[in-house]
This record gives C-alpha cells, sequence and structure tokens, in this order.
C-alpha cells in the first residue's frame, strides 16, 4: 500500500525566448515552462509521483495555484491503488466532481492543464511503484483493465466501453513482436529543430542540412508570419530536403480559414505532408473545410485540442488527417487513451505533439503503447521530436536515424533533474534571478 501524503508544484520555466527555440507565428519568443508536481509518499525517498504539463511561460504560477488546489481536494491522504483499481471513475471525479472547480473549465483551460500535470504525476508514480515505464505499465495491462481508466462520459456517441474492449482484444495477438519491434528497429519521427520561425535562413539551411545528414527524413517548417518568406523557406527546405523526403507545415492558428485555404494553395508547389493548425484549434467546421479545399495536403491538428469532446467531434466531422494530441493538455493519459481509443476506430493516425519540455518524453510513451496495443499500425505515423531542453531530464532520450527508442527507467520519462529543477525555478533560481 502507498498513501500519497503532499504535494509540490513547481513553476518552472526554461528562457528558450533567448534563442527563440520554439518560435512560430504566434507564439514568436516562448519561455518553454512546466508546471510541475511532485506527489510525495509515506514510502519518502523511495517513491513519488513526477509530472508536468507545458506553458508558454507567463501565467505558468497560475497553472501551479490550480494544481496545488486539485491536489489538496483530490490526491492527497489517498492510496494509490484506491485510485488506479478504478482510474477512470477516479478521473471523473477529478475532473467533475467538485462543481465550483468544474466552473473554472469545464475540462478546459487552465484547471485541465493543472489536472494533466497531477494526472500525469499519478501514472509516473503507478509505473515506478511498477518498475516499468508508463508504455510498458500499459502494454502488460488487460483490455479491462485499460478500458477501466478511461472515463466515456461524453463520448459514447463516438465509442462504447464494450466496443473499445473488443478493439483491444483483437490487437492482443500481435502485442509481443510489435513491442519487440520498437526496441529493434524504433518508432519513426520527425524534427521540428530547424524550422523555428525565429531562425535566420542560414541557421535554418544549416539545421536542415545536419538533419538530412544525421538521417532525418521528415521535418517540419512554421509558417504564417508572411507569405512570400514562407515560399522562400521552403524553397531552402526542399534544396536541403530533395523530394524523395517529406516536409510538413505549421500556421500555428495564424490564419483564418479562407486565408489558410489561400496560403496552401501557394505553398502546395513544395508538396507539404501536413498543414498543421492551419487556424482556430477550435473551429472543428474551419479544419474540415480547409480540408476539403486543399487537395492532397493533409490537415493536422491537436496540440491546442483541449479534451476527449473537441477529439470526439474532430474524428465524427471528418475534419483532419493527423491527430496531433497532446498529453500534457489533455487530462494526462487516462484522458489520452479515450482519444487513442477513438482515433483507432475512426482510422485516424495519431502523431502527437512534441514541441514543448517534457512533451517529446510523454509522447514517446503514448506512441509505443498506441502501436503496440490499439492502432497496430506505423502507416502515416510520426512522432515530433525537438532537439532541446533535454539534458534537464533524468533519462536521456534515445533518438537515432530519424527513429525513437524506448525508454526502459520506470515512470513517465520526464522527471527533471534536482539541479535543473533549482536552477530554473522562476523567479529565484539562477536563471531567472538576475533578470526579474
Ligand atoms: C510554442 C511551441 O514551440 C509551438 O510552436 C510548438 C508547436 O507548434 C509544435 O511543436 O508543433
Ligand atoms: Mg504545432
Amino acid at each position: 500500500m502507498v498513501k500519497i501524503t503532499d504535494v509540490v508544484v513547481k513553476d518552472i520555466r526554461f528562457p528558450t525566448s533567448r534563442n527563440l527555440d520554439g518560435s512560430d507565428a504566434m507564439n514568436e519568443a516562448p519561455d518553454y515552462s512546466a508546471t510541475y508536481v511532485i506527489l510525495k509518499t509515506d514510502k519518502g525517498e523511495a517513491l513519488s509521483g513526477h509530472g508536468l504539463t507545458f506553458t508558454n511561460g507567463r501565467g505558468n504560477n497560475l497553472v501551479v495555484a490550480a494544481a496545488e488546489t486539485l491536489a489538496k481536494s483530490f490526491v492527497i491522504g489517498k492510496e494509490l491503488g484506491d485510485i488506479t483499481k478504478d482510474f477512470g471513475t477516479f478521473w471523473h471525479e477529478l475532473v467533475a466532481g467538485d462543481s465550483q472547480l468544474r466552473w473554472l473549465g469545464p475540462e478546459k483551460g487552465l484547471v485541465h492543464l493543472a489536472t494533466a500535470a497531477l494526472v500525469n504525476a499519478l501514472w509516473d508514480m503507478w509505473a515506478k511503484s511498477e518498475g516499468k515505464p508508463v508504455w510498458k505499465l500499459l502494454a502488460d495491462m488487460t483490455p479491462e483493465e485499460l478500458v477501466r481508466c478511461v472515463d466515456f462520459t461524453y463520448i459514447e456517441d463516438a465509442i462504447t466501453p464494450h466496443e473499445a474492449l473488443a478493439m483491444l482484444k483483437r490487437k492482443e495477438a500481435g502485442k509481443a513482436a510489435r513491442e519487440a519491434e520498437m526496441h529493434e528497429k524504433g518508432f519513426p519521427a520527425y524534427s521540428t529543430a530547424a524550422g523555428w520561425l525565429g531562425y535566420s535562413e542560414e541557421k535554418m539551411r544549416r539545421l536542415a542540412r545536419e538533419a538530412v545528414e544525421g538521417g532525418w527524413t521528415h521535418l517540419k517548417q512554421k509558417v504564417g508570419a508572411d507569405i512570400e518568406q514562407d515560399v522562400e523557406r521552403a524553397r531552402i527546405l526542399r534544396e536541403e530536403l530533395g523530394w524523395d523526403r517529406h516536409l510538413m507545415m505549421d500556421a500555428n492558428q495564424i490564419w483564418g480559414v479562407e486565408e489558410a485555404i489561400a496560403n496552401m494553395r501557394r505553398l502546395a508547389e513544395f508538396d507539404p505532408l501536413w498543414i498543421e493548425e492551419p487556424t482556430s484549434p477550435d473551429d472543428i467546421l474551419g479544419h474540415k473545410a480547409i480540408r476539403d479545399s486543399i487537395g492532397n495536403i493533409g490537415v493536422a491538428t491537436g496540440e491546442h485540442a483541449h479534451n476527449r469532446v473537441m477529439f470526439k467531434q474532430f474524428f465524427q466531422a471528418e475534419a483532419f488527417d493527423f491527430c496531433q494530441l497532446d498529453p500534457a493538455r489533455l487530462g494526462g493519459v487516462n484522458e489520452v487513451l479515450a482519444v487513442l481509443l477513438m482515433a483507432a476506430k475512426y482510422d485516424v493516425p495519431v502523431c502527437p505533439h512534441g514541441g514543448g519540455v517534457g512533451l517529446c518524453q510523454y509522447s514517446l510513451n503514448i506512441v509505443l503503447f498506441d502501436y503496440i496495443a490499439v492502432s497496430g499500425s506505423l502507416e502515416n505515423r510520426v512522432l515530433e521530436y525537438v532537439d532541446h531542453l533535454h539534458e534537464n531530464f533524468e533519462e536521456p532520450l534515445t533518438v537515432k536515424n530519424g527513429r525513437y527508442f524506448p525508454g526502459s527507467m520506470p515512470g513517465y520519462g520526464a522527471t527533471l533533474k534536482a539541479d535543473s529543477q533549482e536552477r530554473f525555478a522562476f523567479p529565484d533560481g539562477v536563471e531567472w534571478a538576475e533578470t526579474v
């Protein structure tokens, strides 16, 4: 038995805006930040749970306050086993059990980001207590155990627990072989590292060249500040990539629907695999209109889709080609499972969001599990890779020749090193003390 005794929530910010790492048309100078939850237990140093949600800097303190409030109301004093034995019900309580807190969302905005950090910390703790990474904990569960982790509220018109169970059972036969394949060959990936909008054309060309030499076959370019500049940067990237490799584009919500259609018709000559977040993340019918108007270019979105109900509608409306769920914007692993199940049913590939601190780590766990136990397919699936800040985590990421390899340390893979937690603490860590 493990009792959760206390919570510490930290405001951690990395000053990525200084070099414009992570910059795009909407987020010109982000400071990659984490609301970082540490759940302590009666096992002391031997067991704790670390979880995060990603923010862009200012406002991270608001999410910290929400995570503290939620933890005190729903988590502190509980037994881990009481939570995990019926995790779907616990998750429902967390998002809907206090109607005053629910008012702040519901299931969206900063209260849902806080939910994500807390739930991810619980999964980290559960996986650590079992001595497994989260992907393996999930892959080893029975279909019944997995379905018990999901809250089907508001999505039963798209998928029922009974259907989910049947789908998971159908995939059980090949699980061991797919797991072995991931260890041997890894999971296909793409890199955004060259494409940040604040990088000069020279830097972008150099990084793209290095990426191609390093075995990358898919690169993503940020677009949307100025169409002439987008064309010029796409030309440079195509010169470096050639035409056998893939180029993706990401507008980060900057365009209206008509504008997105016009701009993507212009950029079609560069044969983009997808246009990501072409317009408002809430505009499901707008995405559908764009998808219907830009020929073979896929529409990708999801990093700002805040809950399973949004994804349900994207699936039902056939509004996107690539589902880019974000494991720290959805309410943690439990809600991610709901989206994976719907994606498999509607046959939409899941290519989760990685552009934020800790998101590559979380998303790797998710795609491995998805391949092994849910979708069983690698078709049109690539996981995002961004190359900064990984040195701050206890477990290094293994990425070779454009493919991710499974981690082996117990937990969810995004436990920050103790000295990084101190150095980047906002506003008192040494990295910030002289600037604020
Ligand atoms: C602000 C973030 O860096 C954002 O640009 C990430 C993103 O859109 C992506 O990785 O995709
Ligand atoms: Mg994006």
